[in-house]
């Protein structure tokens, strides 16, 4: 039986039974929010509480490179269409109509639905990010959140959109809570002007705070080369925007220079496999050369509008089998790749020292219960990245804190029933 009270506080806590990179462990939280110590058995310890793993494997929290959180809102609204028709003819004119409210509770059920299946930190970019913020205080969870500049090349509105994004970092940094990181995201070169793009560039860099934008989802190449005579990569180069604090969405289309000029600016890339083969983008991201220039690859699943969840461990083997396939090598992302992209790539992106079970790193630890798809247990990397769902985790820490145990997690009813109920009251003001 889960006692109550281990929810949600960072306390010395002992993960006692599982399995580790194969071979039997034990875990120890020291109630600092980090671990701080792994061994075979852990003797000398003050733990508040003892977890018995029976036998679970226990995994690094995974890490959501790219989602819009208070898009679950719109899951299965409209589906089967191509990204621009999607864009401007369902998701915008619905988007016109967000409340804060609606965004809070977007937020909450995207929260709880990457608690439930084992992602500890995402990085997220849409609007009115301070209900992100709240929901992300509440469930516990961390996160990177940026507001999303669109100012479709008109001055005035660059001018305003400059100002929610100074207000937006302002009231991110003012929470003043270490699970809560401020981003900057302009939301694509088709959406956002030069001076736009510069403007975030410089922000990112005085705040020195991430950059997230989407590239080359679809081939935006064309496009780019008519209005500024150059590909997509080094019109972002020109307009200040790549450097280590960048990370890049879908990088569909990026060629060898591209890739080469990613390399040096030590550009992230985050790969959406599952949004891109839905929207069908034409080309996944070029994984086999990205990994030879060694450029830092991310996992993200988009929002749950495009996906349609937000379940990190479809995306690891939806990124492990599309790469095989679409390379035409079945050598491509090998299971322990596959899980380094999930996780610990994309806490690296982000300044974290997460992704890793090791002392000193953050308690980001998720458990997989022992269940029929990780039987046998030859290797629990290859169960984790081929064989499991993310419903299979029953027990999510995040800065040492419990946030689910045993599949419990407080509160999940209501945030269920309430953003059922924003989602068709949305729906319904748009359409009316
Ligand atoms: C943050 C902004 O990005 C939009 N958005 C959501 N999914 C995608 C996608 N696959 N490509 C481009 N933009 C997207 C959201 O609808 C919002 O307008
Ligand atoms: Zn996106």
């Amino acid at each position: 039986m889960t006692e109550p009270d281990i929810f949600g506080k960072t306390v010395p806590i002992l993960i006692r039974n599982v399995t580790l990179n194969n071979k039997p462990a034990e875990i120890y939280l020291d109630g600092t929010g980090n671990i701080s110590a792994v061994a075979e058995k852990i003797t000398d310890h003050d733990a508040e509480f003892i977890i018995d793993g029976n036998g679970a494997t226990a995994l690094p929290g995974m890490v959501n490179m790219h989602t819009h959180s208070p898009m679950g809102l719109l899951r299965g609204y409209s589906d089967d269409m191509p990204l621009f028709e999607w864009l401007s003819t369902k998701i915008w004119p619905t988007e016109a109509h967000l409340t804060e409210n609606d965004i809070y509770w977007g937020a909450k059920l995207a929260c709880l639905e990457m608690i439930r299946t084992g992602t500890t930190t995402f990085n997220d970019m849409y609007f009115m990010m301070d209900n992100v913020a709240r929901a992300v205080d509440e469930a516990g969870i961390r996160a990177c959140l940026s507001y999303c500049m669109i100012d479709g090349g008109d001055h005035a509105k660059f001018e305003s959109e400059c100002s929610v994004m100074e207000k937006t970092v302002a009231a991110l940094k003012a929470r003043n809570n270490p699970r809560i990181m401020p981003g900057v995201s302009p939301h694509a070169i088709y959406t956002v002007s030069e001076e736009g793009l510069r403007w975030c560039a410089e922000f990112s860099r005085t705040e020195n705070i991430p950059l997230h934008i989407h590239v080359d989802e679809t081939d935006e190449n064309p496009d780019c080369i008519k209005a500024h005579g150059m590909r997509v990569v080094p019109w972002l180069d020109h307009c200040g925007v790549l450097s280590e604090r960048c990370i890049a969405a879908h990088c569909c289309w990026l060629d060898a220079d591209d890739i080469a000029l990613f390399a040096q600016r030590n550009v992230t890339a985050v790969h959406n496999p599952v949004s891109n083969m839905k929207l069908t983008v034409g080309r996944a991201l070029p994984y086999p050369e990205m990994k030879a220039a060694g450029v830092n690859v991310a996992l993200g699943t988009d929002g749950a509008s495009s996906n349609n969840d937000l379940d990190m461990f479809a995306e690891m083997k939806t990124a492990a089998i599309l790469q095989k396939f679409f390379w035409n090598d079945p050598t491509v992302m090998p299971a322990d790749e596959a899980l380094a992209v999930a996780s610990r790539n994309g806490a690296k992106a982000l300044g974290l020292n997460a992704g890793i079970i090791a002392p000193g790193y953050l308690a980001d630890i998720i458990l997989v219960g022992r269940n029929p798809a990780n039987v046998p247990a030859f290797n629990t990397t290859s169960n984790a990245v081929y064989a499991t769902s993310g419903l299979a985790v029953d027990t999510t820490i995040c800065n040492g804190a419990v946030l689910m145990h045993e599949g419990i997690i407080p509160g999940a009813e209501e945030i269920l029933k309430k953003s059922e109920e924003v989602a068709f009251d949305l729906v319904r003001r748009a359409t009316a």
